[in-house]
Formats: C-alpha cells, sequence, structure tokens
C-alpha cells in the first residue's frame, strides 16, 4: 500500500517560466506559514536525485538556482519525459509520498498531466496558481533563450489552456509580494485551521 500521508487541506500548485522566481515565491509562502503547516513540493527533486545518482551529479547544485543545472537542463527534461510517457503521474506521487503538513505548495508544475494529476487526486483542495515575469526581469536573474528548453512543453506546457486561480507577478513595480499573496495565505490559513 501507498505511504499518502494524510489528505491535504489545500493544493497550491504554482507555475511559470524558469527565473519567474517560483522558488522564491514559494518559500516566502512556507515561511509565513511555517513549515509545520505548509510543505513545498519540487516536482523536480526526485527526477534531479535520480538523474544525479545516475550521471555521477552533483545534487545540491542541481537543486540550487545557479548555472550549474543549466548545463544539464535540456538532457534532464528528456530523462524525466522518458519517464512520464509511462507513467504520467510518476513525480507526483514520489513527492506526496508520506506528506503530513495540511498545505501543500507544488512549485514546480510544467505540464498539463501535472495539474491533472492533482485535481484528478484533490478534486476539492486543488488551485493553480501561476508566477509571472517579464522576459526582461528573468534576463537580470540570469536567464537567456534555450533552444529545446525555452520553446519546449517543459516551460510551454501550460502556456495557455489553463485558467488560473492567481496570478502573481513577480516584478518590482508590480503591488508587493506580500500584498499580492494575502488571499493565498488567507485561504491557506483557513484550510489549515478546518484541518
Ligand atoms: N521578488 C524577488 N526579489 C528578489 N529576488 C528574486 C525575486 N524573485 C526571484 N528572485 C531571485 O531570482 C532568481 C530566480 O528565482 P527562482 O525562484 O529560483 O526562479 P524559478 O524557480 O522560477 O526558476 C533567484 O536567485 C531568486 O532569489
Ligand atoms: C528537468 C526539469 O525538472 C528541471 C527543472 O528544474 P527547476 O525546477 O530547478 O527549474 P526552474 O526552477 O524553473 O529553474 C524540468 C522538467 O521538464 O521536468
Amino acid at each position: 500500500m501507498e505511504d499518502r500521508g494524510s489528505e491535504p487541506a489545500l493544493v497550491l500548485v504554482f507555475s511559470g517560466k524558469r527565473k519567474s522566481g517560483k522558488d522564491y515565491v514559494t518559500d516566502l509562502i512556507q515561511n509565513r506559514l511555517g513549515s509545520d503547516v505548509c510543505c513545498v513540493l519540487r516536482l523536480s527533486g526526485p527526477l534531479k536525485q535520480q538523474y544525479a545518482q545516475e550521471h555521477g551529479l552533483d545534487l545540491d547544485e542541481l537543486l540550487g538556482p545557479g548555472p550549474y543545472k543549466e548545463q544539464y537542463r535540456a538532457d534532464m527534461i528528456l530523462w524525466g519525459e522518458t519517464r512520464r510517457r509511462q507513467d504520467p503521474g510518476f513525480f507526483c506521487r514520489l513527492v506526496t509520498r508520506g506528506v503530513w503538513q495540511p498545505v501543500w505548495v507544488v512549485s514546480d508544475a510544467r505540464r498539463l498531466s501535472d495539474l491533472q494529476w492533482f485535481w484528478s487526486e484533490f478534486p476539492r483542495q486543488t488551485r493553480c496558481v501561476r508566477v509571472q515575469t517579464s522576459e526582461e526581469t528573468r534576463k537580470q536573474r540570469g536567464w537567456s533563450f534555450t533552444a529545446g528548453v525555452d520553446d519546449a512543453e517543459s516551460e510551454c506546457g501550460l502556456d495557455s489552456g489553463v485558467e488560473f486561480d492567481w496570478i502573481i507577478v513577480n516584478e518590482s513595480d508590480a503591488p508587493s509580494l506580500e500584498e499580492q499573496l494575502k488571499p493565498i495565505l488567507k485561504l491557506a490559513e483557513e484550510a489549515a485551521d478546518q484541518r
């Protein structure tokens, strides 16, 4: 039998282009709610772990925001897609195993199949959030266009066809993240209280 922990009270599924600030925003949410209430789940976590092991790479570097992971991204995408073709819920099931906190924040949905998995497992609890950032700001954070990555499903799979519950604009001239995240944090606190 699968070790599923307990049912979440709320599942916030985040997506956004690379360097949009998905990790930054989801870390902020966890800091606000506390790690006994909120767990950040990265679908790329088990993917990177397995990929690093098979290829003799530095997992901490692969997990970090620096340039190291970019050298391997295109190949990791292909590697992960092979897994997902066999079983679209493979990484979703791995990261949710044993999670006990009431609020789950998935930091990196990339494909419709990721969203569909959470919608079908937790239809009442799942909400989708997009982190939106201009190319200019992403460039300032180190992004540059890479063919095979920025034009592939990994980056474009959720560009259209999804009605997001919230869109967070992560730009210096937008309302503060604190302000934009207020309704999400309120919902999360209410959901956690009701459990
Ligand atoms: N609002 C922000 N203020 C300051 N730095 C930010 C902000 N958003 C993102 N960053 C920085 O930009 C870089 C990319 O953000 P990250 O969260 O890793 O993006 P993603 O996970 O979408 O690739 C990181 O170094 C992060 O600290
Ligand atoms: C192979 C990947 O899982 C790599 C994802 O790495 P990160 O989640 O670190 O990416 P960003 O935060 O957007 O920079 C992508 C995939 O298609 O599965």
